[in-house]
C-alpha cells in the first residue's frame, strides 16, 4: 500500500504579523481542501498536553462510566471547536464570504466528538475498521494514534496516511463540498484494521443544526438546497434501503 504525505500546514502562519505569511497559510489550506480534501496541521493551538491526555485516557475512557469521561472530553471538544471555527473561517473567506455568516449557521451545540476504537483483527489483513465513506459534516478534525490504518482516495487510488503524532488531520465533509459548489472536496476514506494492534482515534465533526439550510455559495448551483436534517434523514433511508450512503450525489441538480 502506497503511503502518502498529506499536505502539512503550519498554522502559526495564520497568526503571523506579516500579511503575506497569513495569506500563504490560508492559500495552503484552501489548495489542500480542493486538491486533496485532506491535510494535516501542526502548531494548531491545541495544547499538546491536552491532546496527550485525551489520547492516553482514551483506552481507559472506553471502560469508565460515562460521567467520569465528561470533563476531559468537554475540554478537548472546546479546543477542537475553536480550531474548526478558525479553519472554516479561512475556507469561507477564501470564497468571498464573511466568517460571521458561517458562525451564524454552525454553533458548538450541534457539533460532536466521536471516540473510535478499532480492535486488532488477526484473522485477515483486509478487514475494514470503518467502511469507505465521506463525512456528512462541514469538516472533521481527527487525532489518531501511531498504529495507522486510515486510507483515503487520491486520484482514484487508495493511499495510506502515515501517522504523525504532532499533527491533527483535517478533512472536508459533504456540506462544505455542497456549500463551495465542489471547490472543496469531500473525499472517501476508510480504516483498515490492524492484525496485531488495537487502534484509537478521536474525530470532531463540525455540523450545523438540523434546521440549517445548505445552499451553494456560487451560482449556478450544482446542488439543490437542503436542510441538514433532510440530509441526515436521506442518508439514514439510503443506508436502510441499499446498505450504504449515497449522500451528495442524490442532491445534485
Ligand atoms: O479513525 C479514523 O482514522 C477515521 C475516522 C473517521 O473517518 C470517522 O470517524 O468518520
Ligand atoms: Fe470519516
Amino acid at each position: 500500500m502506497e503511503e502518502c504525505q498529506l499536505p502539512l500546514i503550519d498554522l502559526r502562519g495564520l497568526g503571523s504579523r506579516d500579511e503575506r505569511e497569513r495569506a500563504a497559510c490560508a492559500a495552503a489550506i484552501c489548495r489542500a481542501s480542493s486538491e486533496w480534501g485532506f491535510f494535516q496541521v501542526v502548531n494548531h493551538g491545541i495544547n499538546p498536553g491536552l491532546v496527550r491526555k485525551m489520547r492516553s485516557e482514551q483506552s481507559r475512557l472506553f471502560r469508565l462510566p460515562f460521567d467520569d469521561k465528561v470533563e476531559v472530553m468537554v475540554e478537548f471538544a472546546a479546543a477542537m471547536a475553536e480550531l474548526a471555527g478558525t479553519l472554516a473561517g479561512v475556507l469561507v473567506e477564501n470564497l468571498g464570504h464573511s466568517r460571521g455568516d458561517f458562525e451564524d449557521i454552525c454553533q458548538e451545540s450541534s457539533c460532536f466528538l466521536r471516540l473510535n476504537r478499532y480492535p486488532a483483527c488477526p484473522t485477515s489483513p483486509e478487514v475494514f475498521g470503518l467502511v469507505p465513506h465521506t463525512d456528512s459534516d462541514f469538516l472533521t478534525i481527527l487525532s489518531q494514534d501511531e498504529v495507522g490504518g486510515l486510507q483515503l482516495m487520491k486520484d482514484s487510488r487508495w493511499v495510506a496516511v502515515k501517522p504523525n503524532q504532532d499533527a491533527l488531520i483535517v478533512n472536508i465533509g459533504d456540506l462544505f463540498q455542497a456549500w463551495s459548489n465542489d471547490i472543496y472536496k469531500s473525499v472517501e476514506h476508510k480504516v483498515m484494521a490492524n492484525a496485531k494492534m488495537e487502534r484509537y482515534s478521536i474525530a470532531y465533526f463540525l455540523c450545523p443544526s438540523y434546521e440549517t439550510s445548505i445552499g451553494s455559495c456560487r451560482e449556478p448551483s450544482k446542488y439543490r438546497k437542503f436542510t441538514f436534517g433532510e440530509y441526515r434523514s436521506q442518508i439514514q433511508e439510503q443506508v436502510k434501503k441499499y446498505g450504504y450512503k449515497i449522500g451528495l450525489p442524490s442532491f445534485r441538480l
